[in-house]
C-alpha cells in the first residue's frame, strides 16, 4: 500500500518546487493541475461534458482556458459549476495513478487539497507557506498575472493561516535548501513509521 501524502499551500507558496524535492527522495508525484490540464485537452474527458454546459468554452476539440475565464468574469458562480463537472474526474485520474504507483509514498499535489475535501483521504497532509509579501513578489514576478488577478484567486482560496493549521506538516519555502531539509525530514519520518507498521 502505498503511503498518500497530500501537498497543498496557496498559489506560487513552492508546491510544484516542494513535489520535485520530493520525487529527488523517491516519492511518486501525481499533479492535480496537470490533469486538469489532461482533462481539457483535444479528446480528454472534461470536452464533452464542458461543452454541454458551456459551448462557448471549447475550441478546437479542447477547452480554451482563456474563453473559461472570460465567462468567468462575467459570471463568477459558473466556477461552481465547473468543478462540479472537473472535480469528479480530477479524482478518478488520482485513483488511477494510486492503483499503479510502485512508490512507498506518492505525494499528491492539490492546490484545493482542503477546499474540495481530498484532505480526508490522505495518510498525511503538508501544506508549503512562504510570508504574503514574498509570496506575491513571486507570482506577480512570473509575470502572468495583475494584483487585481492574484487578490481574486486569493479570495476563492481558503487562507494560508488555516491550511496551515489543518495540515500535518508544514514546510516553509523562503530557500531551496530549507526546504529540502524539511523535505527529507518528512520523508525520514514517514519511512520510519512505515518500517515499524
Ligand atoms: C479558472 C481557470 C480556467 C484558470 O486557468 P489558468 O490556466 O489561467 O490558471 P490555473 O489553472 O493555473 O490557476 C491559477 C490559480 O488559480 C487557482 N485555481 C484554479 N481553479 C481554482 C478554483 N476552482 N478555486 C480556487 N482557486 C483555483 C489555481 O490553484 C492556481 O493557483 C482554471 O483554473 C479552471 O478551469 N479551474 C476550474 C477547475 C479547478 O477547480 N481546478 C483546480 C485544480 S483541481
Ligand atoms: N523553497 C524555495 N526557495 C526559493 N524559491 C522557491 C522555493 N519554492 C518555490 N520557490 C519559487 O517560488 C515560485 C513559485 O513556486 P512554484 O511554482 O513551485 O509554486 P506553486 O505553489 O506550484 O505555484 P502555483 O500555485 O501557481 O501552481 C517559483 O518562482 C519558485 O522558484
Amino acid at each position: 500500500m502505498t503511503f498518500k501524502l497530500g501537498l497543498t499551500g496557496s498559489i506560487g507558496m513552492g508546491k510544484s518546487t516542494t513535489a520535485k524535492l520530493f520525487a529527488e527522495e523517491g516519492c511518486d508525484v501525481w499533479d492535480a493541475d496537470a490533469a486538469v490540464h489532461r482533462l481539457y485537452s483535444k479528446g480528454g474527458l472534461a470536452v464533452e461534458p464542458l461543452r454541454h454546459l458551456l459551448p462557448e468554452a471549447i475550441e478546437d476539440g479542447a477547452v480554451s482556458r482563456e474563453n473559461l475565464k472570460t465567462l468567468l468574469k462575467s459570471d463568477p458562480n459558473l466556477l461552481k459549476e465547473i468543478e462540479r463537472i472537473v472535480h469528479p474526474l480530477v479524482a478518478q485520474d488520482r485513483a488511477e495513478c494510486l492503483e499503479h504507483t510502485k512508490a512507498d509514498i506518492c505525494v499528491l499535489d492539490i492546490p484545493l487539497l482542503f477546499e474540495t475535501g481530498s484532505d480526508k483521504s490522505m495518510d498525511a497532509t503538508i501544506c508549503v507557506t512562504v510570508d504574503l509579501d514574498i509570496q506575491k513578489a513571486r507570482v506577480l514576478e512570473r509575470g502572468t498575472m495583475t494584483e487585481d488577478q492574484l487578490d481574486t484567486i486569493l479570495a476563492n482560496q481558503m487562507p494560508d493561516e488555516e491550511k496551515r493549521a489543518r495540515a500535518d506538516f508544514v514546510i516553509t519555502t523562503d530557500t531551496l535548501e530549507h526546504a529540502r531539509a524539511q523535505v527529507q525530514d518528512i520523508v525520514s519520518q514517514i519511512r520510519a513509521s512505515l518500517n515499524h507498521a
